[in-house]
């Protein structure tokens, strides 16, 4: 089993990372059921950009070379995202054909120049170097920079020899003169320990280049997982606003922006703008057609709403912060209609009728057991409508249902044509 090196130091405050990079158009357009369309596409990349996020990773789509034309078009010809913004293709060993096809046909080679494909599954068909000849390929046609994904189904922890394949990979990107490298948990399995002896690791072996983590969320520890990266080493952090990405997505970037604050962590690129990242999250929800989560850290859209009564543990504790009150029945007491009423200014008077208090008590109490049966009813309606909404995704037996129209249409046409 892998351990920390020798001598090594984790920082945990007061130091800086290179640079964010993020993932919300790819993964989020990966995971999107029905997709999202180009124009609302580029509005959340200027959100994003515009927070602070200097690194996009874009693709990795047929269709999205031509709108990473006009991405680019965007920032060189029309100034709407900031000049030190850097894009980057992902393409993977399975799919580079029609992908760099895509590229070389609809993106000028100015433009080629200036951005960095990502090339993942780099060990397929490593017997004919088939990285080797991609990598070549894609100088051939212009693209001037190159990094690369490492994807991985770590087991929680990583042993020696998953470690040693790591190295190996590696080395071929530093034959190819890469030295970005990005290390997929791909399937989310990392834990925060073993991610710590990883990145360590990888570092210290590897002082000539620049690492991120790709942490999938699968268990709930994506952003814990980047953040225990930087801490141990690696120059970058990767996700996605709103934790975007696929299955239960990314380290969540706005989490990431908040505890960088509270650290002293900062990013030489760009500083990272909380607020921004926030409205950026909420705007990929109505990019990507994803429910709006109220309660999601950070950036949910209620997440800033807090129970004035009993449950105010917050305010107990004295770490009371800006956030807006609201009262339901379990927080209702006499005992804080007094403190409310005492610090809106009411008669003290007033304070001390307790028949009065109780009968406030009583009325709100009404109108909130009122108010629970008509939400009642609005939500049972809406959660359907929400489940049903996602229920007409195109499936793998639709590739087969498709097939057999086709081929019956197909013979039908070659019946008519026979006679
Ligand atoms: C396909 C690669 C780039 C990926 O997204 C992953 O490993 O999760």
């Amino acid at each position: 089993m892998l351990s920390f090196p020798e001598g090594h130091q984790p920082r945990y405050n007061d130091f800086s990372i290179r640079a964010i990079s993020d993932e919300t158009l790819r993964e989020g357009g990966e995971r999107a059921p029905f997709g999202a369309d180009d124009s609302r596409k580029l509005r959340l990349i200027e959100a994003v950009t515009g927070a602070g996020v200097t690194d996009i990773d874009v693709g990795s789509g047929i269709t999205e070379a031509a709108f990473v034309r006009n991405v680019l078009d965007a920032k060189y010809l029309m100034g709407r995202i900031p000049e030190r913004t850097e894009f980057s293709f992902n393409l993977t060993l399975k799919t580079w054909e029609p992908l760099c096809e895509q590229l070389e046909r609809n993106i000028p080679r100015e433009y080629l120049k200036e951005m960095y494909v990502s090339i993942g599954m780099i060990e397929i068909d490593s017997e004919n170097k088939l990285f080797e000849r991609v990598a070549e390929r894609l100088r051939s046609i212009g693209v001037g920079r190159l990094r690369s994904s490492l994807l991985n189904a770590f087991s929680g922890t990583v042993d020696e020899d998953k470690y040693a394949h790591l190295n190996d990979q590696i080395e071929r990107c530093r034959q190819q003169g890469i030295s970005l490298v990005r290390i997929n948990d791909s399937v989310g399995t990392l834990l925060p320990d073993a991610t710590a002896i990883l990145a360590a690791n990888l570092v210290h072996d590897n002082a000539d280049f620049t690492f991120y983590l790709h942490g999938h969320n699968d268990r709930g520890i994506g952003t814990a997982n980047s953040l225990v990266s930087v801490f141990h080493g690696f120059q970058m952090i990767e996700g996605g606003v709103a934790g975007v990405g696929n299955r239960a997505g990314l380290a969540e970037l706005e989490s990431i922006a908040a505890v960088f604050a509270e650290r002293n962590i900062t990013v030489e690129a760009a500083a990272l703008d909380i607020e921004k990242l926030s409205a950026a999250a909420r705007l990929s929800e109505e990019v990507f057609l994803a429910a709006p989560d109220p309660y999601r850290a950070v950036s949910g859209f209620l997440v800033e709403n807090e129970n004035a009564g009993i449950v105010n543990v917050p305010d107990y504790l004295g770490v009371s912060r800006p956030v807006d009150y609201f009262l339901n029945r379990i927080g209702l007491f006499p005992v804080y209609i007094k403190q409310i009423l005492a610090e809106a200014g009411a008669d003290p008077v007033m304070l001390k009728d307790d028949e009065l208090i109780q009968q406030i008590y009583v009325r709100l109490a009404e109108q909130m057991d009122e108010l629970y049966q008509q939400k009642r009813v609005e939500y049972d309606r809406l959660a359907a409508q929400i489940k049903a909404f996602y229920a007409d995704m195109v499936r793998l037996n639709d590739v087969q249902t498709t097939a057999l129209e086709v081929i019956r249409e197909r013979a039908d046409r070659a019946t008519v044509v026979g006679v």
